[in-house]
């Protein structure tokens, strides 16, 4: 019980993390922390890094420079399966589900590929489904699936055995403000009921200020400013990044 606590205390954390495409640097000395229980937004223009800082913090992308860590341990020498093992988990922008498969099966196979039994699995597939308030969606083929329900299995999947870390790439491209507002609820109970960690990648400025606890925001592969609500929408840094310094006085 004790080591449980501890483990739900570790953060998973980016230093100084740099990554090269041949002579470009889509990100240079990215220093970040995500801890359990709170939501963080990753936040920046076009082409900024967000993508590339998601693949190198899951394990898709090998940092040319600093390192990523799980309390102690080096994430960079863990496959992609291995760190979902380790509780890291993630969305794609793509739902990438079993087509073949209904919703269920779908949350089942992630459970099972995790080491636990498909019995134990579909229960707690069936357990999330119930928590995420879309239980009817359990036989519903994933192939005819709406986009935003496709999206929010996409979610439930990634929430099998509650992992302690969860990153949310895009996860509100194409919702109306209707749906952005429930799945901004949906990720405050993932970090306040789960205790997991949370990492947003959004085009969605209003959602990601509105549901963080803490801001990164990227441009040209830098961190340009971090903080609260109060200090992203105060920076003027970030007002240039994003509208350009010669619009400042617009
Ligand atoms: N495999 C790659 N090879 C070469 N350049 C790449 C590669 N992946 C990304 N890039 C470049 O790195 C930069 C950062 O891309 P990335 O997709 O991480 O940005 P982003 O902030 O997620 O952008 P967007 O908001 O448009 O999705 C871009 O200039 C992109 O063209």
């Amino acid at each position: 019980m004790a080591q449980q606590t501890d483990i739900r205390q570790v953060s998973l954390d980016a230093s100084g993390v740099t990554v090269a495409f041949g002579g470009f640097r889509a990100l240079t000395d990215v220093t970040l922390s995500i801890t359990p229980g709170a939501v963080h937004g990753l936040i920046g223009p076009n082409g900024a890094g967000k993508t590339t800082m998601v693949n190198v913090l899951t394990g898709f992308q090998a940092p040319t420079g600093g390192q990523v860590t799980l309390g102690r341990r080096d994430v960079g020498v863990l496959s992609a399966h291995d760190l979902r093992r380790a509780g890291i988990a993630r969305t794609f922008q793509a739902g990438r589900l079993f087509t073949g498969f209904d919703v269920l099966d779908n949350l089942a196979v992630t459970g099972v590929g995790l080491g636990h039994s498909r019995h134990a699995s579909e229960v707690e597939a069936m357990r999330l489904l119930d928590w995420m308030g879309v239980p009817h969606l359990a036989e519903v083929p994933a192939a005819g699936l709406p986009y935003t329900d496709e999206r929010r299995v996409g979610i439930a999947r990634a929430l099998m055995f509650a992992p302690q870390f969860l990153l949310l790439d895009e996860p509100a491209a194409g919702m109306s403000e209707t749906e952005a507002a429930d799945l901004a609820a949906l990720i405050n109970r993932v970090a306040s009921d789960l205790g997991t960690g949370v990492l947003l990648i959004e085009h969605n400025v209003g959602l990601v200020l509105s549901v963080s606890d803490h801001v990164y925001v990227l441009d040209a592969g830098q961190i340009i400013e971090e903080g609260d609500r109060g200090v992203i929408t105060a920076s003027r840094a970030v007002r240039d990044a994003y509208f350009g310094a010669d619009q400042e006085a617009a």
